[in-house]
This record gives structure tokens, sequence and C-alpha cells, in this order.
């Protein structure tokens, strides 16, 4: 399995649609939506709502937050498992990430803040907030088209109503060498769907179904990356792929990274809707409570399973 140069992920261009308005090319964009969640799992999405100053204010913003001192980033914990500050794994020396749960909410964006800034820090909040918002909008768009084409969209508002939404910044160190270090771990993501955005250093890699490695390299300053976590994989009865992918760090340049991750809701239970469930169908997994598998998940057992959701609750 080496890196492949030749291959690319499916790039998908949103612009224009919006989650309200009607646009003559939501059908089209809707059926490359749809291949590429059941081929790759994952997608380039070009999409110009979050504005070019507010993607340089997000850098700007995470290099101040991980600038602060290791004593001050610790204090960011959560109660669910991979939430709050993670980072000094001897496993993956170059990685850190903090998580910031209803990023898209501003007072829960500040709690944060005032934990990390004792004094306040308003235009980190706003940065923040209006970057979650914003790009928000693209994870909604691609979860709707989802179950559109699934034939399944009378599930929409329950299907959206159960997640909220967690920010998860990262900062890989350069490893100070031209050889390729691990920056992150292979894993598939565990939540809904994944909207990745990266400043100037690539590394992020995914895994196809055939085994080979795509190095994601964006091909305009508005593109993210759309993933599919486990949850939506199990939900859609394994219509859509959830990839492996990981990142792989070289040279001298820190790579800062955000992923707004759509996350069920504790206590809401994961089941496929039975019109995805037929003879040619079986059911794959049994229903399943996310915080719960989470939990399992991050037990020594469960990190040391590829297919961590097979063993938990797979039919
Ligand atoms: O930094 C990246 O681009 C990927 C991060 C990632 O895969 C994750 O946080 O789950
Ligand atoms: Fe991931």
């Amino acid at each position: 399995m080496g890196s492949g140069d030749t291959l690319k992920l499916p790039v998908i261009d949103f612009t224009d649609l919006k989650l309200e308005a009607n646009n003559p090319n939501w059908e089209a964009v809707k059926s490359q939506v749809h291949k590429a969640l059941v081929e790759y799992g994952c997608f380039e999405a070009i999409f110009h709502k979050v504005p070019l100053d507010l993607m340089k204010a997000i850098f700007g913003a995470l290099q101040e937050l991980f600038d602060l001192p290791l004593q001050t980033k610790i204090l960011n914990v959560s109660q669910k498992p991979y939430h709050g500050y993670v980072g000094q794994y001897p496993m993956v020396p170059l990685y850190e990430s903090m998580g910031i749960d209803d990023a898209n909410v501003y007072e829960k964006v500040e709690s944060m803040t005032n934990i990390m800034w004792p004094n306040g820090n308003p235009s980190f909040s706003k940065t923040i907030q209006s970057f979650s918002e914003q790009l928000s909008e693209l994870d909604q768009i691609i979860r709707k088209m989802a179950l559109e084409s699934l034939g399944v969209e009378n599930y929409l508002e329950e299907h959206m109503n159960s997640t909220n939404y967690l920010l998860r910044v990262m900062k890989y160190k350069g490893p100070q060498t031209s050889d390729t270090k691990l920056g992150l771990s292979t894993h598939t993501d565990k939540n809904i769907v994944t909207i990745l955005c990266q400043n100037e250093v690539e590394g992020l890699e995914v895994l196809t179904k055939d085994g080979k490695w795509i190095s994601y390299k964006p091909s305009s300053p508005d593109s993210f990356v759309a993933m599919i976590g486990d949850s939506l994989h199990a939900w859609s009865n394994g219509r859509f792929h959830s990839p492996f992918h990981r990142v792989m760090m070289s040279g001298n340049e820190a790579r800062y990274s955000a992923g707004l991750f759509s996350v069920p809701k504790g206590g809401k239970i994961i089941k496929a809707p039975e019109e995805l469930v037929d003879e040619e169908h079986p059911l794959l997994f049994k229903p399943y409570d996310h915080v719960e598998f989470l939990k399992y998940y991050y037990t020594e057992q469960g990190q040391r399973e590829q297919f961590a959701l097979h063993t938990y609750c797979g039919v």
C-alpha cells in the first residue's frame, strides 16, 4: 500500500446550493454525493459560504490556542471521551487536539474560551462560532442529499435533531525531517459526517475500498473534505462507506486543521430505518447508543480492534 500520487478524491462543487432554497443543480449534485459516499465515503467539497478572511482567522485562532501553555490546554476536559484536550501520546508525538462542544452556539464556545483565557477572548469565540455555524450548512446539505438519495428523507427531521456539532481543532508539529512521519494513526471517524479543512500544510490520506492511499490536495482555497463516520455507515445499513484515514507529516512547518463533526447526542439510539433493511441488505448492526459505543472504543480492547463497531454491535 504505497501512497498514490495519481489517485484523487472526487470533487463536488456546492456553489450556490443552499439548504432552504431550490436550486436546479440540487439533483445533479445529490447524485454525485451519493456516488462518492458509496464508493469512497469521502469527497472534496467546494463551498464558498465560509469567507476567506474567516478561514484565515480560524488558523490564526488555532495558533493562538495551541501556543497556550500545556497546563492551560489540559484544563479543557470533557465528560465525553475524546472531546477535551488530547495530546502528548507516545504513538503520535506530533499530534495534539482540542474539542469544542456545540461550537455553533456562542455561549458554549465562550465557556470553553474563558477556561483558556480567564480574562476572556471574545474574538476567539466569535471566530470559532461563526466558522462552525457557516460550515454546519454544508453538513446539513450533505446529510439532506444523503438521505434523499436513499429514499428515506422522511427521517430527515429526526436525523438532524439527533445530533450536535463538535469542532475539533488539531495541530501537528512539523517532524523537522523530509522523512514521512505518522501524524495521526489510521482510523475511521465514529460520528455522522466530518468536514475538514487545513492550513497550507498537507498530510491527510484516505484509504480506498481496494486498499490504496489517496493523498488529499485541495484544488481550491474554498475546499473542504467531507467524510462519513461509522454512525452514518451503520444508520445507512452499510450503504455509505466510512473510510480509514490518517495524517502523515514531513518537513518543518506545523499543520493546523479543523474538523466539524456532527455527533449523535447521548441517549440517541442509532438504528437503520426499516426501509434500508431487506433480504438483499440484511441488518449489519444492532441498534446502539453512540456514547456507550465511544466508551467501549476508548477502552484498551476497543483501541486494539480494527472494526470496533463490528465487535461492539455487529450482527
Ligand atoms: O487533521 C486532519 O486532517 C484529520 C483529522 C482526523 O482525521 C480526525 O480528527 O478524526
Ligand atoms: Fe478522522
